[in-house]
């Protein structure tokens, strides 16, 4: 049975009280930090210093979900910083192949994003050097937003070459994931699932990650 992972977004958190809102998810798998720089995103959230201090405190380890600009000479140093798993924007970075291996040589697991008109097929490729495809299905830069049916075929046709080249990376969504749409995601071949508004805007996070885990079990 696939193993599936539930990574709440610090995105819909109270950024005032962070400490707090990170023990309020200890039963997801991950916790996932949304970086943004105002220029690859309309939005400005956080940088390496609040990191830092995340996973000093943080009970999870850190899936660091990277919308600078940049991402060549930035993502090493969130894998440095101690973030489990680095995932950069393929449309920011210049030399993909090169900077998942220095996030894997300083310790991270190393992941890639596509926007939702970003296509997978040129990237086919270089699957192999990552640990995770991130197929985001909201555009990157807020959240709340609703699920893009519209990003489905992209996660079929990423799983599919997946499996056909017997490669062990595993497909991330995140955007609009909620009980409602979760399970069409798992169907498409998606096994971790960031959620941020479902889980930090519901009064029991704990019972919101159970909801989700069980919406999207219920393919497998
Ligand atoms: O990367 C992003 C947004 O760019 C996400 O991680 C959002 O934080 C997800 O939020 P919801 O759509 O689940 O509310
Ligand atoms: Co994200």
């Amino acid at each position: 049975m696939t193993h599936l992972r539930i990574n709440p977004s610090i995105l819909s958190a109270d950024f005032v009280n962070l400490e707090a809102e990170l023990q309020r998810i200890g039963s997801a798998d991950a916790v996932h930090v949304d970086v943004m720089d105002n220029h690859f995103v309309p939005n400005l959230t956080l940088g390496l210093p609040v990191v830092r201090r995340i996973r000093e405190v943080s009970p999870l380890p850190l899936d660091v979900h990277l919308m600078i600009e940049d991402a060549d000479r930035w993502a090493p140093q969130y894998a440095e910083a101690g973030a489990a798993s680095v995932t950069f924007h393929a449309e920011a970075a210049t030399a993909p192949v090169k900077l998942a291996r220095e996030l894997r040589d300083a310790g991270a697991k190393a992941g890639m994003a596509l926007r939702p008109a970003t296509p997978v097929e040129p990237y086919l490729d270089l699957l192999g050097e990552l640990d995770m495809l991130l197929v985001m299905t909201v555009e990157p830069g807020f959240g709340g937003q609703s699920f893009l049916d519209l990003t489905l075929p992209k996660i079929r046709r990423a799983a599919k070459a997946i499996r056909g080249a017997d490669l062990p990376l595993v497909i991330q969504v995140d955007g609009g994931i909620t009980e409602d749409t979760i399970l069409r995601a798992a169907e498409a071949g998606a096994t971790v699932f960031v959620a941020g508004s479902s889980v930090y805007g519901a009064d029991d996070a704990a019972a919101a990650i159970s909801a989700l885990r069980t919406a999207a079990s219920r393919k497998h």
